[in-house]
Protein backbone atom coordinates (compact mmCIF):
# COMPACT_ATOMS: atom_id res chain seq x y z
CA UNK A 1 0.00 0.00 0.00
CA UNK A 2 1.61 3.07 -1.24
CA UNK A 3 -0.87 5.13 1.19
CA UNK A 4 0.08 9.40 1.54
CA UNK A 5 -2.24 9.40 4.43
CA UNK A 6 -1.27 6.65 6.54
CA UNK A 7 0.23 6.78 10.13
CA UNK A 8 1.11 3.38 10.38
CA UNK A 9 4.95 2.78 10.31
CA UNK A 10 6.66 0.40 8.40
CA UNK A 11 10.03 -1.14 9.73
CA UNK A 12 12.70 -1.93 7.06
CA UNK A 13 15.13 -4.08 9.39
CA UNK A 14 18.87 -3.71 8.53
CA UNK A 15 19.47 -7.47 7.45
CA UNK A 16 16.53 -7.48 5.25
CA UNK A 17 17.94 -4.25 3.36
CA UNK A 18 21.26 -5.70 3.34
CA UNK A 19 19.80 -8.90 2.06
CA UNK A 20 18.05 -7.26 -0.63
CA UNK A 21 20.78 -5.21 -1.82
CA UNK A 22 23.24 -8.22 -2.08
CA UNK A 23 20.50 -10.56 -3.83
CA UNK A 24 19.97 -8.26 -6.54
CA UNK A 25 23.39 -6.65 -7.42
CA UNK A 26 24.54 -10.78 -7.13
CA UNK A 27 21.08 -11.01 -9.82
CA UNK A 28 22.08 -8.56 -12.20
CA UNK A 29 25.80 -9.48 -12.05
CA UNK A 30 24.37 -12.74 -14.51
CA UNK A 31 21.56 -11.91 -15.97
CA UNK A 32 21.25 -8.96 -18.37
CA UNK A 33 17.70 -7.22 -18.53
CA UNK A 34 15.11 -8.64 -20.69
CA UNK A 35 14.31 -5.63 -22.11
CA UNK A 36 17.72 -5.30 -22.93
CA UNK A 37 18.61 -8.47 -24.38
CA UNK A 38 15.81 -8.73 -26.75
CA UNK A 39 16.10 -5.23 -28.12
CA UNK A 40 19.84 -6.70 -28.83
CA UNK A 41 18.23 -10.03 -30.75
CA UNK A 42 16.99 -8.07 -32.89
CA UNK A 43 19.34 -5.56 -33.72
CA UNK A 44 21.42 -8.84 -34.31
CA UNK A 45 19.31 -9.97 -36.93
CA UNK A 46 18.75 -6.29 -38.60
CA UNK A 47 22.54 -5.64 -38.47
CA UNK A 48 24.34 -6.23 -42.18
CA UNK A 49 27.92 -5.09 -41.19
CA UNK A 50 29.57 -8.63 -40.79
CA UNK A 51 32.11 -7.17 -37.84
CA UNK A 52 29.57 -5.84 -35.90
CA UNK A 53 27.05 -8.62 -36.42
CA UNK A 54 29.83 -11.18 -35.05
CA UNK A 55 30.25 -9.11 -31.90
CA UNK A 56 26.72 -8.69 -31.07
CA UNK A 57 26.38 -12.48 -31.55
CA UNK A 58 29.60 -12.95 -28.93
CA UNK A 59 27.47 -10.59 -26.42
CA UNK A 60 24.52 -12.33 -26.82
CA UNK A 61 25.80 -15.88 -26.63
CA UNK A 62 28.16 -14.40 -23.69
CA UNK A 63 24.93 -13.19 -22.15
CA UNK A 64 23.01 -16.66 -22.56
CA UNK A 65 26.45 -18.27 -20.70
CA UNK A 66 26.03 -16.04 -17.64
CA UNK A 67 22.54 -16.27 -17.24
CA UNK A 68 23.20 -20.12 -17.09
CA UNK A 69 26.70 -20.30 -15.45
CA UNK A 70 25.50 -17.48 -13.18
CA UNK A 71 29.13 -15.49 -13.58
CA UNK A 72 29.70 -11.66 -14.69
CA UNK A 73 28.05 -10.70 -18.14
CA UNK A 74 31.67 -8.52 -18.09
CA UNK A 75 34.89 -8.50 -16.37
CA UNK A 76 33.81 -5.12 -15.09
CA UNK A 77 31.58 -5.56 -12.52
CA UNK A 78 30.82 -1.64 -12.06
CA UNK A 79 30.23 1.06 -9.55
CA UNK A 80 27.43 -0.03 -7.87
CA UNK A 81 24.66 3.13 -8.33
CA UNK A 82 21.54 2.96 -5.93
CA UNK A 83 18.33 5.30 -6.31
CA UNK A 84 16.12 5.00 -3.02
CA UNK A 85 12.58 6.24 -2.96
CA UNK A 86 11.78 5.75 0.95
CA UNK A 87 8.42 6.11 1.87
CA UNK A 88 8.06 8.43 4.30
CA UNK A 89 6.15 5.96 6.58
CA UNK A 90 9.45 3.39 7.01
CA UNK A 91 11.55 3.49 9.70
CA UNK A 92 15.43 1.59 9.02
CA UNK A 93 15.85 -0.15 12.24
CA UNK A 94 19.68 0.29 12.69
CA UNK A 95 22.12 1.92 14.25
CA UNK A 96 23.71 2.75 11.29
CA UNK A 97 23.89 5.54 8.54
CA UNK A 98 21.54 4.28 5.27
CA UNK A 99 24.76 4.60 3.47
CA UNK A 100 27.03 1.82 5.38
CA UNK A 101 23.86 -0.10 5.49
CA UNK A 102 23.75 -0.48 1.47
CA UNK A 103 27.40 -0.80 1.18
CA UNK A 104 26.99 -3.99 3.37
CA UNK A 105 24.77 -5.64 0.72
CA UNK A 106 27.28 -4.29 -1.82
CA UNK A 107 30.16 -6.25 0.56
CA UNK A 108 27.94 -9.23 0.69
CA UNK A 109 27.37 -9.03 -2.95
CA UNK A 110 30.54 -8.58 -3.95
CA UNK A 111 32.50 -11.38 -2.01
CA UNK A 112 30.16 -14.12 -2.46
CA UNK A 113 31.72 -16.91 -2.76
CA UNK A 114 30.15 -18.58 -5.34
CA UNK A 115 30.18 -15.81 -8.13
CA UNK A 116 32.60 -13.50 -6.49
CA UNK A 117 32.65 -10.47 -8.54
CA UNK A 118 35.67 -7.65 -9.22
CA UNK A 119 36.25 -5.49 -6.94
CA UNK A 120 37.09 -2.04 -9.19
CA UNK A 121 36.71 0.73 -6.43
CA UNK A 122 39.73 2.59 -5.31
CA UNK A 123 39.79 5.32 -2.71
CA UNK A 124 41.96 8.09 -2.67
CA UNK A 125 41.41 8.69 -6.01
CA UNK A 126 44.04 11.51 -6.77
CA UNK A 127 46.66 10.06 -5.09
CA UNK A 128 47.31 6.53 -4.49
CA UNK A 129 44.05 4.82 -5.54
CA UNK A 130 44.11 1.91 -2.88
CA UNK A 131 41.58 -0.98 -3.53
CA UNK A 132 38.87 -1.04 -1.26
CA UNK A 133 38.47 -4.55 -2.07
CA UNK A 134 35.32 -4.93 -1.56
CA UNK A 135 33.91 -3.16 -4.29
CA UNK A 136 32.57 0.13 -1.99
CA UNK A 137 31.48 2.66 -1.14
CA UNK A 138 28.39 2.86 -3.91
CA UNK A 139 27.17 6.21 -4.73
CA UNK A 140 23.87 6.55 -3.14
CA UNK A 141 20.53 8.85 -4.48
CA UNK A 142 17.64 9.02 -1.54
CA UNK A 143 14.65 10.70 -2.22
CA UNK A 144 12.08 11.10 0.54
CA UNK A 145 8.54 10.15 -1.29
CA UNK A 146 5.03 9.51 0.70
CA UNK A 147 4.12 6.45 1.69
CA UNK A 148 5.14 3.03 3.13
CA UNK A 149 7.24 0.98 1.09
CA UNK A 150 11.01 1.60 -0.05
CA UNK A 151 11.78 1.63 -3.60
CA UNK A 152 15.16 0.64 -4.91
CA UNK A 153 16.94 0.67 -8.00
CA UNK A 154 20.56 -1.21 -8.33
CA UNK A 155 22.63 -0.36 -11.09
CA UNK A 156 26.14 -1.71 -11.39
CA UNK A 157 27.93 0.95 -14.14
CA UNK A 158 30.82 -0.50 -16.10
CA UNK A 159 33.94 2.28 -15.73
CA UNK A 160 34.41 2.33 -19.69
CA UNK A 161 30.67 3.88 -19.84
CA UNK A 162 30.80 6.12 -17.42
CA UNK A 163 34.46 7.56 -18.38
CA UNK A 164 32.32 8.67 -21.94
CA UNK A 165 30.02 11.12 -20.12
CA UNK A 166 29.14 14.50 -20.96
CA UNK A 167 27.89 17.56 -19.96
CA UNK A 168 27.45 20.84 -21.53
CA UNK A 169 26.04 23.98 -19.73
CA UNK A 170 23.61 24.95 -23.04
CA UNK A 171 22.63 28.72 -24.12
CA UNK A 172 19.00 28.43 -23.90
CA UNK A 173 18.44 28.79 -27.32
CA UNK A 174 21.16 25.43 -28.59
CA UNK A 175 20.27 22.46 -29.99
CA UNK A 176 20.42 19.42 -27.95
CA UNK A 177 20.52 16.87 -31.09
CA UNK A 178 22.85 18.89 -32.46
CA UNK A 179 25.31 18.98 -29.19
CA UNK A 180 24.31 14.81 -28.99
CA UNK A 181 25.80 14.38 -32.26
CA UNK A 182 28.72 16.27 -31.83
CA UNK A 183 29.88 14.10 -29.44
CA UNK A 184 29.14 10.93 -30.61
CA UNK A 185 32.64 11.31 -32.18
CA UNK A 186 34.72 11.92 -29.40
CA UNK A 187 33.21 9.01 -27.14
CA UNK A 188 34.58 6.62 -29.50
CA UNK A 189 33.86 2.80 -28.90
CA UNK A 190 34.99 2.49 -25.29
CA UNK A 191 31.41 2.64 -24.42
CA UNK A 192 30.91 -0.67 -25.62
CA UNK A 193 27.85 -0.20 -27.86
CA UNK A 194 25.40 -0.84 -28.80
CA UNK A 195 23.85 0.61 -25.64
CA UNK A 196 21.82 3.28 -24.40
CA UNK A 197 22.10 6.95 -24.35
CA UNK A 198 21.13 8.32 -20.60
CA UNK A 199 20.06 11.91 -20.87
CA UNK A 200 19.31 14.90 -18.57
CA UNK A 201 18.03 18.30 -19.33
CA UNK A 202 17.78 20.99 -17.14
CA UNK A 203 17.58 21.42 -13.07
CA UNK A 204 21.92 22.61 -12.38
CA UNK A 205 25.08 21.17 -13.29
CA UNK A 206 25.00 18.18 -10.77
CA UNK A 207 21.48 17.60 -11.25
CA UNK A 208 21.30 16.94 -14.63
CA UNK A 209 24.03 14.30 -14.79
CA UNK A 210 21.97 12.78 -12.39
CA UNK A 211 18.79 12.77 -13.98
CA UNK A 212 20.76 11.40 -16.98
CA UNK A 213 21.91 8.28 -14.90
CA UNK A 214 18.62 7.61 -13.35
CA UNK A 215 17.03 7.73 -16.60
CA UNK A 216 19.11 4.72 -17.71
CA UNK A 217 16.67 2.55 -15.32
CA UNK A 218 13.81 2.54 -17.59
CA UNK A 219 13.46 0.01 -20.03
CA UNK A 220 14.14 -0.06 -23.33
CA UNK A 221 10.68 0.92 -25.34
CA UNK A 222 12.44 2.29 -28.56
CA UNK A 223 10.46 -0.22 -30.84
CA UNK A 224 6.87 0.73 -29.00
CA UNK A 225 7.30 4.33 -29.29
CA UNK A 226 8.48 4.46 -32.57
CA UNK A 227 5.55 1.92 -33.24
CA UNK A 228 2.80 4.40 -31.55
CA UNK A 229 4.51 7.50 -32.64
CA UNK A 230 5.87 10.52 -29.97
CA UNK A 231 3.11 12.30 -27.56
CA UNK A 232 5.44 14.92 -26.82
CA UNK A 233 8.45 16.60 -27.44
CA UNK A 234 10.63 14.93 -25.07
CA UNK A 235 9.25 11.84 -27.15
CA UNK A 236 10.26 13.78 -30.25
CA UNK A 237 13.50 14.17 -29.45
CA UNK A 238 14.25 10.96 -27.92
CA UNK A 239 13.43 9.51 -31.46
CA UNK A 240 15.62 12.50 -33.20
CA UNK A 241 18.92 11.45 -31.10
CA UNK A 242 18.03 7.76 -32.09
CA UNK A 243 17.66 8.07 -35.64
CA UNK A 244 21.19 11.01 -35.78
CA UNK A 245 23.12 8.74 -34.03
CA UNK A 246 22.51 5.50 -35.66
CA UNK A 247 22.86 6.96 -39.09
CA UNK A 248 26.40 7.79 -37.76
CA UNK A 249 27.50 3.91 -38.75
CA UNK A 250 29.66 3.93 -35.40
CA UNK A 251 27.96 0.16 -34.89
CA UNK A 252 28.89 -2.31 -32.31
CA UNK A 253 32.34 -1.85 -31.01
CA UNK A 254 32.60 0.77 -33.22
CA UNK A 255 33.23 -1.75 -36.11
CA UNK A 256 30.45 0.11 -38.79
CA UNK A 257 26.77 -1.20 -38.38
CA UNK A 258 23.46 -0.36 -38.00
CA UNK A 259 22.86 -0.19 -34.32
CA UNK A 260 24.84 1.82 -31.94
CA UNK A 261 22.17 3.05 -29.53
CA UNK A 262 19.24 1.15 -28.67
CA UNK A 263 17.36 3.97 -26.73
CA UNK A 264 17.83 7.16 -25.65
CA UNK A 265 15.95 7.91 -22.28
CA UNK A 266 15.58 11.80 -21.14
CA UNK A 267 14.44 12.82 -17.66
CA UNK A 268 13.95 16.40 -17.23
CA UNK A 269 13.97 19.39 -14.62
CA UNK A 270 12.98 22.85 -14.75
CA UNK A 271 16.07 25.00 -14.88
CA UNK A 272 17.43 28.52 -14.91
CA UNK A 273 16.45 31.17 -17.73
CA UNK A 274 19.87 31.65 -18.21
CA UNK A 275 20.95 28.51 -19.29
CA UNK A 276 20.00 24.84 -20.33
CA UNK A 277 22.27 22.57 -18.82
CA UNK A 278 22.63 18.84 -20.19
CA UNK A 279 24.33 15.86 -19.54
CA UNK A 280 24.54 12.53 -21.11
CA UNK A 281 25.79 8.91 -19.54
CA UNK A 282 25.81 6.39 -22.06
CA UNK A 283 25.13 2.84 -20.52
CA UNK A 284 27.31 -0.08 -22.32
CA UNK A 285 26.61 -3.98 -23.67
CA UNK A 286 26.59 -4.58 -19.84
CA UNK A 287 24.11 -2.89 -18.98
CA UNK A 288 22.89 -3.94 -15.43
CA UNK A 289 20.09 -2.41 -13.32
CA UNK A 290 17.16 -3.85 -11.60
CA UNK A 291 14.23 -2.51 -9.06
CA UNK A 292 13.12 -4.34 -5.75
CA UNK A 293 10.53 -2.93 -3.57
CA UNK A 294 10.93 -3.65 0.63
CA UNK A 295 7.45 -3.40 2.63
CA UNK A 296 8.84 -4.30 6.06
CA UNK A 297 7.76 -7.72 5.11
CA UNK A 298 11.39 -9.14 4.63
CA UNK A 299 13.88 -9.19 1.70
CA UNK A 300 12.75 -8.57 -1.23
CA UNK A 301 14.24 -11.28 -4.05
CA UNK A 302 14.20 -10.47 -8.30
CA UNK A 303 12.66 -13.18 -10.43
CA UNK A 304 14.45 -15.32 -12.16
CA UNK A 305 13.86 -15.02 -15.80
CA UNK A 306 12.99 -17.51 -18.85
CA UNK A 307 16.32 -18.54 -20.41
CA UNK A 308 14.23 -19.81 -23.34
CA UNK A 309 13.44 -15.39 -23.76
CA UNK A 310 17.14 -15.38 -25.25
CA UNK A 311 17.99 -14.81 -28.35
CA UNK A 312 18.88 -18.18 -29.97
CA UNK A 313 22.20 -17.01 -31.05
CA UNK A 314 25.49 -19.76 -30.61
CA UNK A 315 28.49 -17.97 -31.88
CA UNK A 316 30.72 -19.65 -33.07
CA UNK A 317 34.66 -18.74 -34.18
CA UNK A 318 34.80 -18.35 -37.91
CA UNK A 319 36.39 -20.64 -39.84
CA UNK A 320 38.75 -18.83 -41.98
CA UNK A 321 40.05 -17.18 -38.93
CA UNK A 322 43.89 -17.07 -38.88
CA UNK A 323 45.46 -19.26 -36.20
CA UNK A 324 48.29 -17.40 -34.37
CA UNK A 325 50.83 -19.35 -32.44
CA UNK A 326 51.84 -16.53 -29.58
CA UNK A 327 54.67 -18.14 -28.31
CA UNK A 328 56.67 -18.36 -32.28
CA UNK A 329 55.45 -14.72 -32.99
CA UNK A 330 57.36 -12.89 -35.28
CA UNK A 331 57.69 -9.79 -36.48
CA UNK A 332 57.10 -10.26 -40.31
CA UNK A 333 53.59 -12.48 -39.37
CA UNK A 334 52.45 -9.39 -37.40
CA UNK A 335 53.65 -7.17 -40.34
CA UNK A 336 51.01 -9.26 -42.27
CA UNK A 337 47.77 -8.91 -40.76
CA UNK A 338 45.48 -6.45 -42.64
CA UNK A 339 42.55 -4.72 -40.59
CA UNK A 340 39.86 -6.74 -40.26
CA UNK A 341 41.22 -10.35 -40.24
CA UNK A 342 40.04 -12.93 -37.45
CA UNK A 343 42.58 -14.49 -35.32
CA UNK A 344 42.20 -17.05 -32.75
CA UNK A 345 45.61 -16.83 -30.66
CA UNK A 346 46.85 -19.45 -28.85
CA UNK A 347 49.79 -19.57 -26.62
CA UNK A 348 51.01 -17.16 -23.49
CA UNK A 349 50.59 -13.28 -23.60
CA UNK A 350 51.02 -11.26 -20.39
CA UNK A 351 48.26 -8.55 -19.28
CA UNK A 352 48.55 -5.30 -18.03
CA UNK A 353 46.19 -2.29 -17.67
CA UNK A 354 46.17 1.06 -16.21
CA UNK A 355 47.84 0.57 -13.19
CA UNK A 356 50.42 -1.75 -14.31
CA UNK A 357 51.44 0.73 -17.45
CA UNK A 358 51.74 3.32 -15.04
CA UNK A 359 54.05 1.41 -12.30
CA UNK A 360 56.31 0.19 -15.63
CA UNK A 361 57.13 4.01 -16.50
CA UNK A 362 57.73 4.78 -12.79
CA UNK A 363 60.47 2.15 -12.67
CA UNK A 364 61.96 2.98 -16.13
CA UNK A 365 62.26 6.66 -15.20
CA UNK A 366 64.13 5.60 -11.88
CA UNK A 367 65.89 2.85 -13.90
CA UNK A 368 64.84 0.05 -12.10
CA UNK A 369 64.59 -3.64 -13.18
CA UNK A 370 61.12 -4.42 -14.74
CA UNK A 371 59.70 -7.36 -13.19
CA UNK A 372 59.11 -8.79 -16.91
CA UNK A 373 60.63 -9.68 -20.26
CA UNK A 374 58.20 -7.62 -22.73
CA UNK A 375 60.40 -8.72 -25.44
CA UNK A 376 58.12 -10.73 -28.78
CA UNK A 377 55.56 -10.80 -26.46
CA UNK A 378 51.42 -9.72 -27.03
CA UNK A 379 49.88 -7.72 -23.79
CA UNK A 380 46.38 -7.78 -23.15
CA UNK A 381 44.65 -4.92 -21.52
CA UNK A 382 42.38 -6.56 -19.03
CA UNK A 383 41.53 -6.88 -15.43
CA UNK A 384 39.81 -10.15 -14.51
CA UNK A 385 37.09 -11.17 -12.18
CA UNK A 386 38.86 -13.81 -9.11
CA UNK A 387 38.40 -17.48 -10.08
CA UNK A 388 35.74 -19.28 -8.65
CA UNK A 389 35.83 -23.51 -8.29
CA UNK A 390 37.32 -24.74 -11.36
CA UNK A 391 37.85 -21.53 -13.75
CA UNK A 392 41.42 -20.73 -13.86
CA UNK A 393 40.28 -16.97 -14.22
CA UNK A 394 36.93 -15.35 -14.20
CA UNK A 395 35.48 -13.11 -16.63
CA UNK A 396 38.11 -11.66 -18.54
CA UNK A 397 37.06 -9.28 -21.20
CA UNK A 398 39.50 -6.32 -23.03
CA UNK A 399 39.63 -2.91 -21.43
CA UNK A 400 39.30 0.55 -23.11
CA UNK A 401 42.55 0.32 -24.87
CA UNK A 402 42.75 3.92 -25.46
CA UNK A 403 43.48 4.87 -22.19
CA UNK A 404 47.29 2.87 -23.00
CA UNK A 405 47.81 5.09 -25.53
CA UNK A 406 50.00 7.36 -23.67
CA UNK A 407 52.40 4.28 -23.13
CA UNK A 408 52.29 2.84 -26.11
CA UNK A 409 55.62 3.93 -27.36
CA UNK A 410 57.56 3.35 -24.12
CA UNK A 411 56.30 -0.32 -24.31
CA UNK A 412 56.71 -0.56 -27.86
CA UNK A 413 60.38 0.41 -26.98
CA UNK A 414 60.43 -2.75 -24.75
CA UNK A 415 59.97 -4.67 -27.90
CA UNK A 416 56.18 -5.81 -27.27
CA UNK A 417 54.71 -6.98 -30.81
CA UNK A 418 51.17 -6.74 -30.44
CA UNK A 419 48.45 -4.78 -28.05
CA UNK A 420 45.37 -6.48 -26.91
CA UNK A 421 42.22 -4.53 -25.76
CA UNK A 422 38.82 -2.89 -26.85
CA UNK A 423 38.09 0.12 -28.51
CA UNK A 424 40.10 2.71 -31.06
CA UNK A 425 43.32 3.77 -30.66
CA UNK A 426 44.26 7.68 -30.93
CA UNK A 427 45.61 8.94 -33.84
CA UNK A 428 49.09 8.98 -31.93
CA UNK A 429 49.24 5.84 -30.79
CA UNK A 430 48.16 4.44 -34.31
CA UNK A 431 51.32 6.30 -35.75
CA UNK A 432 53.35 4.74 -33.07
CA UNK A 433 52.41 1.30 -33.87
CA UNK A 434 52.99 1.74 -37.67
CA UNK A 435 56.04 3.06 -37.21
CA UNK A 436 57.26 -0.05 -35.01
CA UNK A 437 55.67 -2.36 -37.36
CA UNK A 438 53.35 -3.63 -34.98
CA UNK A 439 49.68 -4.47 -34.60
CA UNK A 440 46.75 -3.18 -32.09
CA UNK A 441 44.00 -6.19 -31.71
CA UNK A 442 40.25 -5.70 -30.44
CA UNK A 443 38.56 -8.44 -28.54
CA UNK A 444 34.77 -8.01 -27.89
CA UNK A 445 33.62 -5.45 -24.72
CA UNK A 446 30.86 -7.26 -22.86
CA UNK A 447 31.93 -10.76 -24.14
CA UNK A 448 34.02 -11.32 -21.16
CA UNK A 449 32.92 -14.81 -19.49
CA UNK A 450 33.08 -16.02 -23.13
CA UNK A 451 36.62 -15.01 -23.89
CA UNK A 452 37.71 -16.14 -20.40
CA UNK A 453 37.02 -19.67 -21.97
CA UNK A 454 39.21 -19.70 -24.28
CA UNK A 455 41.78 -18.85 -21.58
CA UNK A 456 43.57 -21.81 -19.86
CA UNK A 457 46.42 -20.85 -17.15
CA UNK A 458 46.58 -17.71 -15.44
CA UNK A 459 49.64 -17.06 -13.39
CA UNK A 460 50.33 -13.50 -11.47
CA UNK A 461 53.76 -12.48 -12.53
CA UNK A 462 54.00 -9.10 -11.71
CA UNK A 463 52.56 -6.45 -9.64
CA UNK A 464 50.09 -8.82 -7.37
CA UNK A 465 49.73 -5.52 -5.12
CA UNK A 466 47.36 -4.45 -7.66
CA UNK A 467 44.23 -7.17 -7.32
CA UNK A 468 43.42 -7.49 -10.61
CA UNK A 469 45.53 -4.74 -12.38
CA UNK A 470 48.20 -7.35 -11.89
CA UNK A 471 50.17 -8.47 -14.53
CA UNK A 472 49.26 -12.16 -15.36
CA UNK A 473 50.57 -14.37 -17.42
CA UNK A 474 47.49 -15.85 -19.54
CA UNK A 475 48.23 -19.89 -21.66
CA UNK A 476 45.03 -19.63 -24.39
CA UNK A 477 43.86 -21.07 -26.90
CA UNK A 478 42.32 -19.76 -29.86
CA UNK A 479 40.95 -16.62 -28.61
CA UNK A 480 39.02 -14.58 -30.66
CA UNK A 481 40.50 -11.33 -31.95
CA UNK A 482 40.21 -8.56 -34.74
CA UNK A 483 43.15 -6.71 -36.41
CA UNK A 484 41.92 -3.17 -35.27
CA UNK A 485 45.22 -1.84 -36.15
CA UNK A 486 47.71 -2.78 -38.59
CA UNK A 487 51.56 -2.50 -38.96
CA UNK A 488 50.60 -0.24 -42.00
CA UNK A 489 48.74 2.22 -39.77
CA UNK A 490 45.65 1.44 -41.01
CA UNK A 491 42.53 1.98 -38.55
CA UNK A 492 39.47 -0.06 -38.62
CA UNK A 493 37.88 2.20 -36.43
CA UNK A 494 38.09 5.13 -38.66
CA UNK A 495 36.95 3.61 -42.06
CA UNK A 496 34.77 0.83 -41.09
CA UNK A 497 32.00 3.37 -39.55
CA UNK A 498 32.88 6.37 -42.14
CA UNK A 499 31.87 3.23 -44.78
CA UNK A 500 28.75 2.57 -43.07
CA UNK A 501 27.62 6.39 -42.43
CA UNK A 502 27.66 6.21 -46.33
CA UNK A 503 26.13 3.21 -46.52
CA UNK A 504 23.54 3.94 -44.61
CA UNK A 505 22.59 7.45 -45.95
CA UNK A 506 23.28 6.44 -49.60
CA UNK A 507 21.50 3.31 -49.58
CA UNK A 508 18.63 4.48 -47.34
CA UNK A 509 19.53 1.88 -44.89
CA UNK A 510 17.18 2.83 -42.08
CA UNK A 511 18.33 2.75 -38.72
CA UNK A 512 17.12 -0.32 -36.43
CA UNK A 513 14.41 0.12 -33.39
O1 LIG B 1 37.54 -2.05 -16.10
C1 LIG B 1 37.36 -2.78 -17.08
O2 LIG B 1 37.61 -3.98 -17.06
C2 LIG B 1 36.86 -2.24 -18.39
C3 LIG B 1 36.30 -0.88 -18.36
O3 LIG B 1 34.94 -0.95 -18.05
C4 LIG B 1 36.39 -0.32 -19.74
O4 LIG B 1 35.41 -0.47 -20.46
O5 LIG B 1 37.41 0.24 -20.10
Amino acid sequence: MNDMTSTTETIIREDDLIETVADALQFISYYHPMDYIQALGKAYEAEKGAAAKDAIAQILTNSRMCAEGHRPICQDTGIVNVFIRWGQSCRLQSTRSLQEVVDEGVRRAYTHPDNKLRASILADPAFTRRNTRDNTPCVLSVEMVPGNTVGIDVAAKGGGSENKSKFKMMNPSDNIVEWVVEQIPSMGAGWCPPGMLGIGIGGTAEHCMKLAKQSLMDPIDMAQLKERGPQSDIEQLRIDIYDAVNAMGIGAQGLGGLSTVLDVKILEWPCHAAGKPVGMIPNCAATRHAHVTLDGSGPAYLEQPDLDRWPDVNWQPDAEAKRVDLDNLTPEEVSSWEIGDRLLLSGKMLTGRDAAHKRIKDMLERGEELPVDFKGRAIYYVGPVDPVMDEVVGPAGPTTATRMDKFTEMMLDLGLLAMIGKAERGPDAVDVISRFKTAYLMATGGAAYLVSRAIKGAEVVAFEDLGMEAIYEFTVENMPVTVAVDAAGNNVHKVAPQEWRERIRNEGLLPVS
